[in-house]
């Protein structure tokens, strides 16, 4: 038989075959895709993560009825802890992990290999023939340990399938060249013309005249608000425009065919079909270290004649670079502010100067409520835009705040109001400088607004063809003046990479090469391997892995696994991760997503909330409706209640809508509640408070918060004296207090007020209470 007496024979094999599969030497110059941006590649054997390749479980052969024919062929059954001792030699042979290193194998496959093919070999009853006599060979003093080599070798590529696949992994992830993976649109001639100019200087104006005139267009925007708005204004025109948002598809013909004319949402931006014009807005956003990735597609892979970027001019220089790689001609046409700007000298210093026209940005939703809370004490009326909103609601509370006959002149907004909706804003006040930002490895950092982002939220004051025709901007606070003033003086620094996204053929072909990595594993081992221009980053994909992650163990083909991990999923909202996962795993059985389902899961009919936290449920669940809509379109049969949902989401944001103009009735009441100590976990909230048809598992309100997570509250803890029943009473409502700082409902400086109230209040409570309790000879909660 040919596997007879292979010894030393095999490790001349050994060595041919390590030449064989040696790894390509990395591209000297070239640069490593990472999360934080690009890295130079490391000119050694593994120029990426080893760690991030899992080894694939190899079965032991432990079927004792198995004929052994190495044992047959050898007559003698192996010892195995003199094997264990062979093996061990073998392992710390500074040869062998030279041969290793050679082949693909740097210390830390080397060793996982080496644990691998161990336990493979010390817990198999029968083992192949040639290892078995292998084995015995070196046992027997006439085999030497490097023998075991290319059996250890052939284990390795067994466990690490990446080591035969590696250059073909680099090839389908080289990234160096993005213009290259749009052939359509580099097939024809496109004008590239760059709108360039500050807020509010007429760039998308002038862009959408020319969309307008044009036969046939594409309008690409930041926000599904802007897309909406373009999408009216042009059927206004009486030019026929369709409106695609994720979850949204609106046909201007009767026949509901496709029009000349689409306003989408630029992640929507359809790349294979040809338009006369394209207009891409807010180009700057091509730097979003999550989003960024959508501008870069929509740039490179646009099949217009001519494409308009609108945007600020800190992107010129990244544009004309990333242009001339596709070779296209670029203009650049430049605006000047169409009305006047001042930064006041002057912060507000007090709520009582507010004036009509007023808006004040804030960057929590904390500090909305208590804002709002207080001009409303003053008797005075306010608008509130925060980004959870349904856009409905927003849209409705700007129209609010713009009409001339409304009384309701101030506007308290988070920076939401940054892009799109048109306001007549007269003033802007920051009410904090601080604003938190992701960073690009997802992670939540406090910093001053960029000087680009105040400019931008500073710049909505005084819109040209409002009633307030010069703007104004300053603070809420005199110690942030100075602040504001250095930051807007500073330039704006030039753009300097666009962003990437691996795409669905990209991670197809890696799971082809390594179908036993999971999806999050894939696009890890992906992001490690690709490499890019020094002109492009890696968009944050942590909630596309989040999104993997928590649907890895259901069982899902790879392209519904891909389109179910870039669902629009806010992570911190695990009422809404909870239904995507449901509708996964519902998906997965292959049982359709019904209206009925979906009203259960739901609980809906819902009613009219009484408190913040039922508002912020409501909220919840138009995303979880905002989530099937957006599958409805990928996955039509599966999803097939779409009109239904749209339904009810529709009444819904109406109920939010409602809701939202009583806002401050709702902290008042959500404060009463409070400060009787109540409602603040699920389980202590009345049924009858609940929604209607609210469900058990509704879920806690600190899961239902998105985004406005506070520092812990650093004040004295509240001391609670052992019998003490008022204190007591305090105490509990102190930690509840806390809880609710913690969780970002009230702010510190909120709950002080509140504190000063209860003070008040239980003073005059305990007078009546001494009095109530010499009456009734017993002591009285406040
Ligand atoms: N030439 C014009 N004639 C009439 N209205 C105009 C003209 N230019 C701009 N506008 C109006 O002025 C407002 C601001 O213009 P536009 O939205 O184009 O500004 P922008 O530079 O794109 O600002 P932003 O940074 O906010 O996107 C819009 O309501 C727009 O319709
Ligand atoms: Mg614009």
């Amino acid at each position: 038989m040919s596997f007879v007496r292979l010894g030393r024979a095999v490790v001349r094999v050994g060595n041919a075959y390590s030449l064989r599969t040696r790894l390509r030497p990395p591209v000297a110059s070239s640069l490593t895709w990472t999360q934080r941006g690009f890295s130079r590649s490391k000119s050694s054997t593994s120029d990426y993560d080893t760690t991030l390749f899992i080894p694939v479980p190899i079965k032991t052969v432990n079927n004792a009825d198995d004929i052994n024919v190495g044992f047959e062929l050898t007559g003698e059954p192996l010892e195995k802890s003199e094997v264990l001792k062979a093996l061990n030699r073998f392992y710390k042979r500074k040869e062998i992990q030279t041969l290793g290193a050679e082949n693909g194998l740097d210390n830390h496959l080397f060793h996982q290999g080496f644990l691998s093919f161990r336990k493979w070999i010390v817990e198999s009853d029968v083992l192949p023939p040639e290892v078995h006599i292998m084995l015995s060979d070196i046992l027997r003093g006439s085999g030497h340990v490097d023998d075991i080599f290319p059996y250890f070798m052939q284990h390795c590529k067994q466990i690490f399938p990446m080591l035969d696949c590696m250059d073909d992994l680099r090839k389908i992830s080289d990234s160096r060249d993005p213009a290259s993976w749009y052939s359509e649109a580099r097939a024809i001639h496109r004008k590239i013309v760059f709108h360039a100019g500050p807020t509010n200087s007429g760039k998308t104006y002038h862009a959408l005249e020319r969309f307008s005139q044009a036969k046939s267009g594409i309008y690409c925007g930041p926000l599904k608000l802007l897309a909406n708005e373009v999408h009216q204004k042009t059927n206004d025109r009486g030019v026929p425009c369709d409106l695609v948002t994720g979850e949204e598809r609106v046909y201007a013909r009767e026949d509901g065919q496709p029009s000349g004319h689409v306003s989408c949402t630029v992640e929507m931006t359809n790349i294979h079909q040809p338009y006369e014009v394209a207009v891409v807005d807010e180009i700057q956003m091509i730097k979003d270290p999550q989003r960024g990735w959508a501008w870069t597609r929509a740039l490179l892979g646009l099949c217009a004649e001519e494409i308009h970027l609108c945007g600020e001019p800190a992107a010129i220089d990244l544009v004309t670079e990333m242009m001339l790689s596709t070779g296209e001609e670029l203009e650049v046409r430049r605006y000047k502010r169409l009305t006047g700007l001042t930064y006041l000298k002057e912060p507000l210093g007090s709520l009582n100067n507010l004036r009509p026209g007023d808006a004040i940005v804030c960057f929590s939703k904390a500090d909305i409520f208590q804002l709002s809370r207080q001009i409303e004490a003053m008797g005075k009326e306010c608008a509130v835009i925060y980004g959870s909103l349904p856009p409905g609601t927003k849209l409705a509370q700007a129209k609010k705040f713009n009409n001339p006959d409304d009384p309701c002149k101030i506007l308290v907004a988070t920076d939401a109001i940054g892009m799109g909706i048109n306001l007549s804003i007269k003033r802007v006040i920051f009410n904090s400088l601080i604003k938190p930002t992701l960073n690009e490895k997802g992670e939540k950092e406090m910093d001053n607004l960029s000087t680009s982002q105040a400019l931008q939220i500073g710049g909505r004051a005084g819109r040209f063809g409002t009633h307030f025709q010069d703007g104004e901007v300053t603070t809420m606070h005199k110690e942030d003046l100075q602040t504001l003033h250095d930051i807007v003086q500073q330039p704006v620094e030039p753009i300097e990479a666009a962003g990437l996204h691996p795409t669905a053929e990209q991670v197809e072909m890696f799971a082809y090469q390594l179908p036993d990595a999971s999806m999050s594993n894939l696009i890890d081992i992906f992001i490690n391997l690709a490499q890019v221009d020094s002109r492009y980053f890696v968009c944050n994909i942590e909630d596309f892995k989040f999104l993997a992650d928590m649907i890895q163990h259901i069982p899902l083909n790879l392209r519904a696994r891909y389109v179910f991990c870039c669902a629009p999923i806010n992570k911190k909202q695990p009422f809404l991760c909870t239904s995507f996962l449901k509708f996964a795993r519902q998906f997965s059985r292959g049982e359709p997503i019904t209206f009925d389902w979906v009203c259960r899961l739901i609980g809906w009919p819902v009613a009219m909330p009484r408190t913040i936290r039922e508002l912020m449920y409501l909220e919840s669940i138009h995303d979880v409706l905002d989530v099937y809509l957006w599958l409805s379109y990928r996955f039509m049969d599966m999803f097939p209640d779409g009109g239904l949902i749209r339904m009810i989401q529709r009444e819904l944001d109406l109920l939010i809508q409602e809701s939202v103009y009583r806002i401050t009735r709702l902290i008042r009441q959500s404060e009463s509640q409070t400060s009787s100590g109540t409602s603040v976990s699920e389980d202590e909230i009345p049924r009858t408070r609940r929604p209607k048809g609210h469900m058990s598992g509704i879920p806690k309100f600190d899961e239902m918060v998105e985004g406005v997570k506070v520092s812990p509250a650093k004040h004295g803890a509240t001391k609670t004296i052992e019998g003490d029943s008022e204190t007591e009473e305090r105490g509990h409502k102190h930690r509840l207090s806390d809880k609710l700082v913690q969780e970002g409902v009230i702010t510190q400086s909120m709950l002080d007020k509140l504190r000063k109230e209860w003070e008040r209040q239980s003073d005059s409570d305990g007078n009546l209470n001494n009095k109530t309790r010499k009456k009734r000879g017993r002591k009285s909660k406040y």
